[in-house]
């Protein structure tokens, strides 16, 4: 076989992270750096390391990441073998998702992170990258769209959360568990999650989607103000299987009148599908009233491909239309 070749991209997070003179750590090092301070990457691949922003990861946009997305294909017309993406942990489970919605074709595009400063004792960086690097060179892990990939388990864009605040085991996919782990420094796949279809990156960034989490008590006044402030669409984290209580309901009839609302849960892991709970606030009488079913997202993701589906000023039947494979 041919040596592979991968591009690199760092976008920032912990992993570039060094003690800062004002207190905490702060992202600093780019991606030859990060590249250099692990040798055996020479073993896996040439590697094309670019740092297009050096960022904590609560302040990347998806904007971003489709620019990501755009610079990865170009990469792979010009013959790389996969993609790995660096970024802080905060927001690798949006990130990763973005990248599975927009990079089209077979190679792997695997995004990694650390939960411990480049300086730290212990720091899980080095072993993150190698990893990911790994698994994007690998045959093994080709078709599967994104990955994350962080200690040692790799996890499919489609369900990867961060379940932790702190720990280097922070990564889990509560609805269906790691996909595969790299193990002796060769990536296994247990399970192979299907695609679904991708959308262009060409389009560009995804239209301002709003999230809302409901809680105990809520009524939903706040909806009532989303049309005002912008947004082009909505997603509700219902409770459970997607309910709210029944005097929020109207709430929620009245802004999918107005702009495409999705029903998301609230809940860490499960679907929010149809057919089954009829009381008033209930899925059945939430989706009747127009709003449309997550399916397998959470709301997270569910936002995201909301806000791609309506890119261009499109509406309630392309919302519809992007979450049909989900269901
Ligand atoms: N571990 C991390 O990378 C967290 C950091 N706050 C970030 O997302 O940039």
């Amino acid at each position: 076989m041919s040596r592979r070749r991968l591009i690199l991209l760092s976008l920032g997070g912990t992993i570039t992270m060094l003690p800062s003179a004002e207190g905490g750590i702060t992202p600093k090092l780019g991606a030859a750096e990060l590249v250099a301070s692990v040798p055996a990457l020479g073993e896996v691949a040439d590697i094309i390391a670019e740092s297009p922003a050096r960022l904590p990861s609560p302040s990347l946009t998806p904007a971003h990441l489709v620019e990501t997305a755009r610079r990865i294909e170009d990469a792979f017309a010009a013959g790389a073998d996969g993609a790995v993406v660096i970024q802080g942990t905060d927001t690798i489970e949006e990130s990763a998702f973005i990248l599975d919605l927009l990079v089209a074709g077979d190679r792997p595009v695997v995004i990694t992170g650390a939960m411990r400063g480049a300086d730290a004792p212990g720091a899980d960086g080095p072993a993150n990258l190698l990893a990911a690097a790994r698994v994007a060179a690998s045959e093994e892990a080709r078709g599967l769209g994104a990955l994350a990939v962080l200690n040692y388990d790799i996890h499919a864009a489609r369900f990867v959360q961060k379940t932790h605040t702190t720990l280097p085991s922070a990564f889990a996919s509560p609805m269906v568990g790691p996909i595969g782990a790299v193990a002796e420094g060769r990536p296994r796949i247990f399970a192979r999650v299907p695609r679904k279809p991708v959308l262009p990156a060409a389009a560009g960034p995804p239209a301002e989607v709003a999230l809302l989490r409901w809680a105990m008590g809520d009524d939903g006044r706040l909806l009532g103000a989303l049309p005002s402030l912008g947004y082009a669409g909505a997603v509700i984290e219902g409770m459970g299987a997607g309910h709210v209580p029944a005097d929020a309901a109207q709430a929620i009839g009245d802004l999918a009148a107005r702009m495409p609302v999705v029903l998301a849960s609230r809940s860490a892991a499960g679907p929010v599908f149809t057919e089954t709970y009829g009381y008033p606030g209930g899925e059945i009488d939430l989706i009747r009233r127009g709003a449309i079913p997550a399916g397998m997202l959470s709301g997270l993701k569910a936002r995201l491909l909301l806000g791609l589906a309506l890119r261009g000023g499109s509406g309630k039947a392309a919302a519809g239309a992007a979450f049909a494979p989900y269901q």
